[in-house]
């Protein structure tokens, strides 16, 4: 049977279960894209589904308050009109696509249903000149919560952050940029070039002379300095930024994580820079190391609220619970870790959290139940941290050292 559809319909349905998906089910956005996305063949077309999905996941409050002024009567937060205009509004508004063309290939997907509704919502909003204000509206449970822990400015910067996606941001295995890519440095080793560019094609690339990691990202390593052949125990080191780091400041590192598919990315990233680590699928709670080891870094599975610009859905599904939870597994996992480390070794926490829950009352905790252990340094990385350079990562990391 030959479809009547448009041909960029698929992607437009694929957006719209994405949308389901997180808000609705409360799955992340990354790992709801191939069942979202199981009827698109083309990789540009699974590519636009989860750009306008993460898009509408950016400007939700600001797209649903547009839906409001034009709708008499609200639309429930599941209708499936609502889900519909988020998509169909935000192309225009948001992505510079053809209103024609983004109203053409959702109209299907209500086809049967509030096609009418839709239809009228959309050509009012348009024929009105409707804009979206120019820094987005978080949600207001997250500007609830972040206001109280850190404050109206960065409640303010997290909006402007979350108005476009990052930078790219590299880090070199070996000090100093090759001189082909023009960009900013923030740190040794680090360059960041503008958003959208393509690391593929980037000389170099293939060579494996860098990997894709944002600057707050790389703090944790940088903790533990040069390595000089000591053995590093990297924990939840998939898919292994952290553990490349770490190989190239000269550690011999051990890589546990429970996740054989990011394993796999792991081992793909090394094969391609040429840097070597022992690789453990493993339960960090149910593992045991052979003997002790010279330092620990453990980056901890969290709720990833710092990496909100990455990962927008992060702002519509991480409750309180589950904040609750991630805190009290990585208290866990850090107990569980201490243990393993020579005394004079060094344990480096990190979380790319923006709740303090996960980051500094962790660390806090650990320090108060384990007096054969200082902390020496910690460091909280909030939304306005680079800002003028493009923004960064929101992170907590701390180094404890064994007495
Ligand atoms: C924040 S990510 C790690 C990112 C990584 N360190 C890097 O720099 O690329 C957290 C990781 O923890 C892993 N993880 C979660 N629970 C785990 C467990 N109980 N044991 C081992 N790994 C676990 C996940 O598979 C995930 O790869």
């Amino acid at each position: 049977m030959i479809s009547a559809d448009p041909p960029g319909t698929p992607a437009r349905r694929a957006a719209v279960r994405l949308l389901d998906a997180v808000l609705r089910r409360g799955l992340p956005l990354e790992s709801a894209l191939d069942s979202a996305a199981r009827d698109v063949a083309r990789p540009e077309d699974r590519a636009l589904a989860y750009a306008i999905a993460a898009e509408a996941l950016r400007r939700l409050p600001d797209l649903d308050a547009l839906i409001d002024r034009a709708t008499k009567q609200r639309l429930a937060e599941d209708a499936k009109a609502r889900f519909a205009l988020r998509i169909a509004l935000v192309q225009p508004l948001a992505l510079g696509t053809p209103p024609h063309a983004a109203i053409s290939t959702v109209l299907p997907l209500v086809d049967g249903g509030p096609r009418r509704l839709v239809h009228g919502v959309f050509g009012a909003a348009m024929r009105a000149g409707w804009t979206l204000p120019e820094v987005p509206t978080l949600p207001a449970d997250v500007a609830c919560r972040w206001r109280a822990a850190w404050g109206e400015d960065v409640v303010a910067a997290a909006a402007r952050l979350i108005a476009s996606p990052p930078p790219l941001d590299l880090s070199f295995a070996l000090p100093g940029p090759p001189p082909a890519l023009d960009g900013i440095s923030l740190a040794p080793g680090h360059l960041r070039l503008p958003r959208g560019t393509n690391v593929t094609s980037l000389p170099g690339f293939a060579e494996g002379r860098f990997w894709v990691q944002d600057i707050s990202a790389s703090r944790p390593a940088r903790l533990l300095g040069e390595g000089h052949g000591r053995i590093v125990l990297d924990l939840c080191a998939a898919p292994g930024g952290k553990t490349m780091q770490l190989a190239a400041a000269g550690w011999r590192v051990t890589a546990v994580d429970s996740s054989e598919s990011r394993l796999a990315r792991l081992a793909d990233n090394l094969g391609r820079t040429g840097l070597a680590a022992e690789i453990i699928t493993a339960d960090v709670m149910r593992w045991t190391p052979p003997a002790p080891v010279d330092a620990i870094l453990l980056d901890a599975p969290c709720s990833a609220t710092g990496i909100f610009r990455r990962h927008p859905d992060v702002l519509h599904r991480v409750r309180p619970r589950a904040i609750a939870a991630l805190a009290q597994t990585q208290g866990a996992m850090l107990a569980r870790a201490a243990d393993w480390l020579k005394p004079g070794g060094a344990l480096v926490y990190s979380v790319c959290s923006l709740e303090p829950e996960e980051g500094e009352a962790v660390a806090s905790a650990f320090a108060a139940s384990r007096p054969d252990f200082t902390l020496e340094e910690s460091e909280r990385i909030l939304p306005g941290a680079h800002e003028e350079a493009g923004g960064a990562d929101a992170f907590y990391l701390a180094r404890f050292r064994r007495n």
